[in-house]
Parts: C-alpha cells; sequence; structure tokens
C-alpha cells in the first residue's frame, strides 16, 4: 500500500544545488520510496539562527511503502551518508530532510511528529510545497502562508 509522503529538503554549506540533486537520487534509489514530482528551488533566508549562509529549499513529493518510523530511518541515514554532522541545533548543514507531511496522518512520537510541527509558520516549506501540493489543499496553505508576516515570505526568492 503506497502513501503519499511530502519531504522538506535544505541544505546551506557547500555545493547546496548539488547536495539537493544528490539527496533527491539517493531518496529515488530507495526500495521503498518513489519521487514522484519536485518543487522550484529557493533561496531562502535563515529562520531560527539567522547568523548563517543563506538556504536552497525544496519540497518534493513521493510515494512510499515505509511506514512513518523507517521512512525516519531512511532520511536520517541519507543524511548520515551525505555527510550531515548533528552539531548545533538548527545550524548550518549540508543537508536536511524534513518529513512534512505522511498521507493525511497525524504521527506523534518521541521521535517523529507530523505533520511537522513548524511547517505552518515557515515560509521556505510553505512557498515551496504550493507547487506540488494537490488542489484540494492549497487553500489549507494559503491560509498558513497568509498568516506569515511579509517580510518572511519575501525571504523566499526563486532560485
Ligand atoms: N531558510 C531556512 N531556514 C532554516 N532554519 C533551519 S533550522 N532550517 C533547517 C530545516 O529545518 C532551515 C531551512 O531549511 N531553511
Amino acid at each position: 500500500m503506497q502513501k503519499d509522503i511530502f519531504l522538506g529538503l535544505g541544505s546551506n554549506v557547500g555545493d547546496r544545488n548539488e547536495a539537493l540533486k544528490t539527496a533527491i537520487e539517493l531518496l529515488q534509489k530507495t526500495e521503498t520510496i518513489s519521487v514522484l514530482e519536485c518543487s522550484n528551488v529557493y533561496e531562502t533566508k535563515p529562520v531560527g539562527v539567522t547568523d548563517q549562509a543563506d538556504f536552497l529549499n525544496l519540497v518534493l513529493k513521493a510515494a512510499t511503502s515505509s511506514p512513518p518510523q523507517e521512512l525516519l530511518q531512511v532520511t536520517q541515514s541519507i543524511e548520515k551518508e551525505m555527510g550531515r554532522i548533528k552539531d548545533v541545533r538548527w545550524g548550518p548543514r549540508n543537508i536536511d530532510l524534513d518529513i512534512l507531511l505522511y498521507n493525511d496522518e497525524n504521527i506523534m512520537m518521541e521521535e517523529l511528529i507530523i505533520p511537522h510541527p513548524r511547517m505552518a509558520e515557515r515560509a521556505f516549506v510553505l512557498i515551496p510545497l504550493m507547487d506540488v501540493i494537490s488542489n484540494s489543499k492549497t487553500d489549507e496553505v494559503k491560509h498558513w502562508l497568509s498568516s506569515l508576516p511579509a517580510e518572511e515570505k519575501a525571504g523566499v526568492r526563486l532560485y
């Protein structure tokens, strides 16, 4: 049984565009994942820890037969394979894969909360998400976007 998922990818260290491409290739190579659609790539002002380099962000839609915890293992192993050093929380990273949505399910676990708890306040997620979300869900995403400050949305530019 394939479930639709949405992943948020980001990079702000090294060859950021190359890192995004590699992460997508590694996802596609994963037995239980097929990448269906990728958003545009956006250059985005860092939020959280702001004194760091701009990110490149994208959101992709995929189908998976992995249950949520297994999907988390997959994303973490791809980050590790790409040399992600989990050092400063919210600091610079060569690659970051966030699970945003898993089907229409709500998952509340110690290590995994889906929908991603901060996605509704992140223009760097919502704007790329608009590129790949189905029409039935755009109103909800637009609603979240409408409550974000204009300067945060302005910090998300097509790359
Ligand atoms: N613009 C931007 N800011 C961010 N802050 C954090 S933490 N991250 C990592 C994603 O959780 C990002 C990001 O991907 N993009």
